[in-house]
């Protein structure tokens, strides 16, 4: 799940996509980047693998100059998590066009082999963003005109939305043009619009991932971007939308909510920090209705994501709610990290439980959500050490059994821990004494309640229904083959060694 903004501003736009890519990190920490636009009309970029702190130093901050940028920050969900798969991209026709893309395209093979036979571009490398750039370009070469105007820009995101399949919201730059956003017609990823007005009293606009970007570098949510909608804002800053699809549906991915976003962005007018609170109201209701014999003593969030749910089910229950694990801030997520190995160690470096909170109570554990079971099999175990009686778990979404194919890295059904478990299975998995989960029907209403006009939600990973209606079981059993752990670990150094195109310069 990347983390993508995109700037037209009347001032230098490089600190403030710094200081949005800073509060988007908790969706990528595999890599970031930005390019921007300077006065000569070249491209400015610097990206690499690493967090926003560590990739961007004062010399690339002082190159990064222009009015118009975009940066990205990065969790691999296609091709390798190689620093030359780092975003944005770039290709130099029409213009000079750059892109950068949060989602996962599910024909990126097919589009690949389209622009070799058809439009003779060549795509360098195995990222599925840098094939969704070039479709987006040929696409705009095919204007007869020599400058693109709106109309030929909105053309060329039709053509583009009618070829790509998948997840997807994007954000481009076209040089001596201004910038594109647009966002899959299911509206699965997340992308608003916002805006500013400056000392002087021009209009300055960014897209964003989500709207604490927003906040933060002191714009005003406007609205989020409409599935199928792209908008156009030229360098001189006026706005042009449209709607580039004939059938279009609002099915925002439900797990933004459960786990991706912060809980202070909106994401189609519904707040995260609300809806998590009302998952934890519904949580509560189950395990007071379903679990009367068990005696829980005190309530404990595994942090981070859990504590708003966690301490909502307290209230629910009546139950004293306790900070028991102790998160070292220094450690960032552990799901979104490459590798099972890396995850197992990185949340016993993560959470460290206190004693207090644990010995001889009856205990219930809470968290958003049970995937490969890394978090819940160590923090019961944790938990057990510390002198619990009886541990408890309860997961604010439903058993993830199946893949997703939509810009979350969850290739694999086998690494799912609920994968062909029952729920009695997985609680015998985790070594937990009761297990419950979050019924699909209370997390959705937990959610649209937020926003009542949200009809449905991309629920995949729960029911195995994909949304988009053209995933088989030979693209998922491809996709289990391509991205399984076993699969990434062993392309890893290869992709590594040879795709080294741009040049990253002094540190
Ligand atoms: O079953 P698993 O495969 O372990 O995945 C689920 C866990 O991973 C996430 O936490 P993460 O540490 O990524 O982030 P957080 O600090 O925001 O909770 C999520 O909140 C769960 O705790
Ligand atoms: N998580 C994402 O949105 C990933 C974007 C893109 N598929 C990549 O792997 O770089
Ligand atoms: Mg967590």
């Amino acid at each position: 799940m990347c983390g993508i903004v995109g700037i037209v501003a009347n001032s230098p736009v490089n600190q403030t996509i710094y200081d949005a890519l800073t509060v988007l990190q908790h969706r990528g920490q595999d890599a970031a980047g930005i390019m921007t636009i300077d006065d000569q009309q070249r491209f400015r970029l610097r990206k690499a693998n690493g967090l926003v702190r560590d990739v961007f130093g004062t010399l690339h901050m002082h190159r990064l100059q222009g009015h118009i940028g975009l940066g990205h920050v990065r969790y691999p969900t296609a091709g390798s998590s190689s620093s030359a798969e780092a975003q944005p991209f770039y290709a130099n026709s029409p213009f000079g066009v750059s892109l950068a893309h949060n989602g996962n395209l599910t024909n990126a093979d097919e589009l690949k082999e389209m622009l070799y036979q058809t439009a003779r571009r060549h795509i360098n490398t195995t990222s599925d963003s840098e094939v969704l750039l070039n479709v987006l370009a040929h696409e705009m070469c095919v204007s007869r005109q020599w400058n693109l105007t709106p109309d030929d820009i909105f053309s060329a995101v039709k053509a583009t939305v009618k070829q790509v399949r998948g997840g997807y919201a994007a954000v481009a730059l076209i040089i001596g043009h201004g910038l594109i956003a647009f966002r899959d017609p299911h509206g699965i990823r997340p992308l608003v619009l916002g805006s500013r007005v400056d000392e002087s009293g021009k209009t300055d606009y960014m897209v964003a991932s989500e709207s604490v970007a927003l906040d933060v570098c002191g714009f005003t949510l406007e609205r989020d971007i409409e599935p199928g909608e792209a908008i156009y804002i030229t360098d001189d800053g006026q706005l042009f939308s449209q709607q580039c699809v004939e059938k279009f549906s609002h099915n925002p991915c439900i797990f933004e909510f459960v786990y991706f976003a912060r809980p202070d962005s909106f994401i189609d007018k519904v707040s995260v920090y609300q809806a998590r609170v009302r998952m934890g109201r519904k949580l509560g209701q189950k395990i007071r209705r379903e679990w009367e014999d068990k005696d829980i003593d005190v309530i404990i969030p595994i942090p981070e994501t859990s504590c708003d749910i966690a301490l909502e089910i307290a209230a629910e229950l009546k139950i004293p709610y306790r900070q028991g694990f102790v998160k070292n801030r220094y450690i960032g997520r552990t799901f979104i990290m490459p590798g099972q190995k890396t995850r197992k160690k990185s949340v016993r470096q993560k959470l460290n439980a206190i004693g207090a909170e644990f010995k001889g109570k009856n205990v219930l554990l809470v968290d958003d959500s049970i995937v490969r079971g890394t978090t819940s099999q160590q923090i019961i175990e944790m938990a057990r050490d510390s002198g619990a009686n009886k541990v408890y778990f309860a997961s604010a979404a439903p058993e993830i059994r199946y893949p997703n194919v939509y810009g979350i890295d969850m290739p694999s059904a086998e690494e799912l821990i609920a994968h062909e478990r029952t729920v009695k299975g997985i609680c015998d998995a985790i070594e937990a004494d009761g297990l419950i989960f979050q019924d699909l029907s209370d997390l959705i209403e937990a959610v649209r309640e937020g926003n009542p006009e949200l009809k449905g939600f991309e629920t995949s990973v729960f029911d195995g229904c994909y949304i988009t209606n053209d995933i088989d079981s030979g693209y998922l059993q491809m996709l289990n083959d391509m991205r399984n752990d076993d699969a990434k670990a062993d392309r890893a150094a290869e992709l590594a060694s040879n795709l080294e195109m741009h040049n990253e310069g002094h540190p």
